[in-house]
């Protein structure tokens, strides 16, 4: 395995996380034969690129940020090499624990966009269930804001067989086709193509009848949920990322964007919490 590869291992699970952008790219239970996480058969785990799959970290903006025109798109902290801290188990889990600190970024673009100083930690521990923290402190002697996301990729066995169940009543707009806001009805059924924002987070499901298994997403601070998909025109695309491999994966990601961005006072920290659970139809 390379070396910026880890492998965590508890009694119930393990995770693959990478240096690079800390990001977790499966995640497996012992009672699943594949990862709960997608990534795509295209995945490149190599250095040279976030891997399309798994969780990355958009930080400081999500997207082109807020006020449009940043890159690269959804932040650098996805692209950055993060710090290994080190891991500790118990006899129900492990966690391990990554570092970025701005003095880290040198050599990345992006980061003359974000000109702060912060120290971001994230902890994955996998057990029963996989639980992600981020946390960021604010080092500057000046407030600064940011955008958060965890861009969940999640495994599924069939775009147009499957719901997210939790979102009925919640405020939602797809900001890429209308800036105008509506109340979702009901679950989100068979969501081709989706990229739906809501401006609420509240502990979702992804019911998967041909997978046979409900994933439960919960988040603590976040103030958004994303969901999407981008159908097979969307995945055309994307380089790292087969035309029809659109059907087995959606984003249910958690996070502070657009007007819910942070904002960090000198000295003051922010933590966002993200599990998954693996249940039973
Ligand atoms: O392709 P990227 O940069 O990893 O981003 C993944 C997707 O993220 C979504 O949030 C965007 O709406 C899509 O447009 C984008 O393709």
């Amino acid at each position: 395995m390379e070396k910026h590869l880890h492998e965590l291992e508890s009694p119930t699970s393990k995770a693959l996380v990478s240096d690079y952008g800390a990001q977790v790219a499966q995640w497996t239970p012992n009672s699943t034969e594949t990862s709960v996480l997608w990534t795509s058969n295209l995945a490149d785990f190599s250095p040279s690129a976030p891997i399309r799959g798994g969780i990355p970290v958009m930080f400081p903006w999500f997207n082109a940020g807020r006020f449009p025109g940043l890159a690269p798109k959804h932040g650098f902290a996805r692209f950055a090499h993060w710090n290994f801290e080190g891991e500790s188990s118990d006899s129900t889990s492990t966690t391990a624990t990554w570092t970025l600190k701005s003095a880290d970024l040198e050599g990345l673009n992006g980061p003359e966009h974000f000109t702060y100083q912060f120290e971001a930690r994230y902890e994955v521990t996998v057990g029963e269930d996989l639980n992600v923290r981020f946390h960021v402190e604010n080092l500057t002697d000046e407030e600064f804001s940011f955008e958060l996301a965890l861009h969940t990729y999640f495994r599924i066995g069939d775009i147009e067989n499957v719901q997210v169940e939790g979102v009925d009543g919640l405020d939602a707009c797809n900001p890429f086709l209308s800036p105008e806001h509506f109340s979702q009805e009901g679950p989100l059924v068979n969501p081709v193509g989706i990229d739906r924002v809501f401006y609420e987070s509240k502990p979702v499901e992804i019911v998967d009848p041909v997978l046979n298994r409900r994933v439960r997403i919960s988040a603590t601070n976040a103030s958004n949920m994303i969901v999407w998909n981008p159908a097979e025109t969307g995945a055309a695309g994307i380089p790292d990322m087969e035309d029809q491999e659109y059907r087995q994966m959606i984003c249910v990601e958690a996070g502070r964007i657009y007007d819910q961005a942070v904002n960090l006072a000198p000295g003051e920290s922010f933590e966002l919490a993200y599990r998954v659970q693996c249940l039973p139809l």
